[in-house]
């Protein structure tokens, strides 16, 4: 099927091969300097550069036509109401299952994005910054439960975002730690009006049906521009996060300040079978009941396979 027929199909989306996708890269060439590449690498030392040619350098130059589309209509609307010169960030959401890769394809975009004949300013922000801390979810017995939507401090990741939209010159997000795998009390991240902001995390498509808890009808959702959803089969991701979890076990859980320093020092096998559990009981179920079914929610859906390789793009009509 080539794309004209697509649009004719009954899916809401546009459906694009790896290869079908990449042509729309048009002439934009991969002109990454050598600095470009070390800095790319240096996101993950995993990441290949086709990778980034062909998946995220199409999805670069589409998201530059939306966001000079977008100041177009900000331009429209301060002639309306007769102001200049508001400096309202574009916001991309990036969300999808623990270890999909949210978070470096975030960061990849970040890079191309910013390195755009305009040099916009991109900053990035996970969600996890807002999950209660763990005192918190101790004493309501939501240990297990953590990256559930009644983990989050949601109402307070609604008002940042809000705020980012409506122009508030400075916001601060709190900020969440792996290695202690808890907030950092005290630190946060600042927010000073960026051209884009990236937001990742795995609850960004979620709206009030995932959260009965909450009051709030005004959702995340609501302030977003653009939404990638990043997908991959279950065994994929139960892969990945083992893999992630051996990785970790190699360094970081070797700090003595790591929440899972214990796990240092157990055997390959050991530390498959408490990554494995930690997926079934957590995050696996946290996929099926409250990640994937937002996924068609999103304006465009990366599909993984092996490798990390993107094999089907779809984009919103
Ligand atoms: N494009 C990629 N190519 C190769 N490895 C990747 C890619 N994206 C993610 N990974 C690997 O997959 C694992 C999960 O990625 P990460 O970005 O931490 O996921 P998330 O933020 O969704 O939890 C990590 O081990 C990371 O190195
Ligand atoms: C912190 C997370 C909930 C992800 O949060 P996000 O940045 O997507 O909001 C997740 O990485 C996590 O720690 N899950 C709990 C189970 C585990 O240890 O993997």
């Amino acid at each position: 099927m080539n794309n004209k027929q697509q649009l004719f199909t009954l899916s809401p989306y546009m459906e694009f091969s790896r290869k079908q996708w990449a042509a729309l890269r048009d002439s934009e060439p991969l002109t990454l300097t050598e600095q470009e590449i070390i800095n790319l690498k240096g996101i993950n030392e995993d990441l290949s550069l086709d990778e980034v040619s062909q998946v995220y350098l199409p999805l670069s130059r589409l998201l530059n036509f939306y966001i000079d589309s977008n100041l177009q209509n900000q331009a429209v609307l301060e002639k309306f109401l007769g102001i200049k010169n508001q400096r309202v960030p574009y916001i991309i959401s990036v969300a999808g299952s623990v270890a999909v890769g949210k978070s470096t394809s975030a960061r990849v975009l970040q890079a191309l994005l910013s390195r755009w004949s305009t040099h916009r300013r991109v900053e990035l922000v996970t969600t996890d910054g807002f999950l209660h801390p763990n005192h918190i979810l101790r004493e309501r017995d939501m240990m297990q439960k953590k990256g559930f939507p009644q983990s989050y401090d949601i109402q307070n990741l609604v008002r940042f975002v809000s705020d980012i939209k409506s122009g508030v010159p400075r916001v601060e997000a709190p900020v969440y730690s792996h290695l202690t795998y808890d907030i950092l009390p005290g630190e946060t991240q600042i927010i000073e009006q960026p051209d884009i902001l990236i937001l990742e995390g795995l609850n960004v498509l979620q709206s009030g049906m995932d959260y009965p808890q909450s009051p709030h009808r005004v959702f995340v959702s609501d302030f977003v521009d653009f939404s990638i959803y990043v997908d991959a089969k279950e065994e994929l991701l139960h892969q990945w996060y083992v893999n992630r979890f051996l990785k970790f076990r190699k360094g970081a859980f070797s700090d003595p300040d790591s929440y899972f320093h214990s796990y240092a020092q157990l055997s390959e096998e050991e530390a498959v079978n408490i990554a494995n559990n930690i997926w079934l009981e957590i995050n696996g179920k946290n996929l099926i009941q409250n990640i994937q079914p937002t996924r068609e929610r999103a304006s465009l859906i990366l599909t993984k396979g092996d490798n990390h390789a993107v094999e089907k793009v779809r984009l919103r009509k």
